[in-house]
């Protein structure tokens, strides 16, 4: 049996050795089976309760805070890897129904929130005990504001890193070469071991690491030098995402609107 691709299991709740041994890290990864295919995280601190989403749906809003509150969990962040072209981000909503709650999104997005990250910033949640860091990483490329959250051993690519893929870059300022400078020094640098968590799969996937993708992503893995990868975007010849005429004007605006 071939080992070298194995890690630790990625779902369901799990205890980090060496850094909260008798707390841990609250765990959803939660799907939109209504056409974007798009993935929602939901993390929590099992200490106080207090947890975020990563990429929230607008329509997906009530199945989210079901699941917060079968879990007791208090939302804090409504957080966004990027502003999306292809569906309306939740945040606006949630904060709607969420007293106190806060949406993030990065600065070079251009778009409306709470918080505006950047590069090196950390978001942080849970109890003193038991904090739980995001560490900001820019990956621009698939579009000039997309960030990547790395949390322990999980990274979350938004739409920088797919599974045996990557985020189209023919739109929203996207940009090719950007994008392969983005994963090969901010993604590739990541332990090969590092779970890779993305916005959207088209395929049932779920979860890749670091070293599956920096050996088998057709696009830009490590065999692939920065020009195939210009030449391979270049011939995607994709249509553009059904709803992108609604959602890139009310994600600018936090997914409300106004
Ligand atoms: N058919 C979908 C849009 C599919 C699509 O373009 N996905 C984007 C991410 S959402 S902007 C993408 O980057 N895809 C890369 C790829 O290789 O598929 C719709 O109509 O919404």
């Amino acid at each position: 049996m071939d080992l070298k691709f194995f890690s630790k299991p990625p779902l369901a709740d799990f205890v980090r050795e060496g850094l909260r041994p008798d707390a841990g890290l609250i765990f959803r990864q939660l799907f939109d089976t209504s056409g974007s295919s798009t993935y929602t995280y939901l993390l929590g601190d099992p200490v106080s309760k207090e947890a975020v989403l990563i990429d929230p749906l607008k329509e997906m809003v009530d199945r989210d805070l079901a699941v917060v509150n079968d879990l007791g969990l208090k939302l804090k962040y409504a957080i966004n890897t990027h502003c999306h072209a292809d569906h309306i981000t939740g945040s606006g909503d949630l904060k709607a129904k969420v007293t106190g709650l806060q949406s993030v999104i990065a600065e070079s997005s251009g778009a409306r929130a709470d918080v505006h990250i950047k590069h090196g910033d950390v978001i942080s949640f849970g109890a003193d005990s038991n904090v739980i860091n995001l560490e900001v990483r820019a990956t621009p490329g698939h579009t000039d504001g997309c960030v990547s959250y790395v949390c322990d051993n999980m990274v979350f690519t938004g739409d920088a890193l797919l599974i045996r893929g990557c985020g189209r870059t023919d739109f929203q300022g996207g940009s090719s070469e950007k994008l392969y400078d983005s994963v090969r020094t901010q993604l590739f640098e990541l332990p090969d071991e590092t779970l890779v968590y993305p916005a959207h799969d088209y395929k049932g996937r779920m979860v890749s690491t670091i070293g599956e993708e920096k050996e088998l992503n057709p696009r830009l893995g490590l065999k692939k030098t920065k020009e195939e990868f210009v030449e391979i975007m270049s011939n995607l010849n994709l249509a553009y995402p059904k709803k992108i005429d609604e959602s890139l004007p009310a994600n600018l605006k936090c997914g409300i609107d106004d």
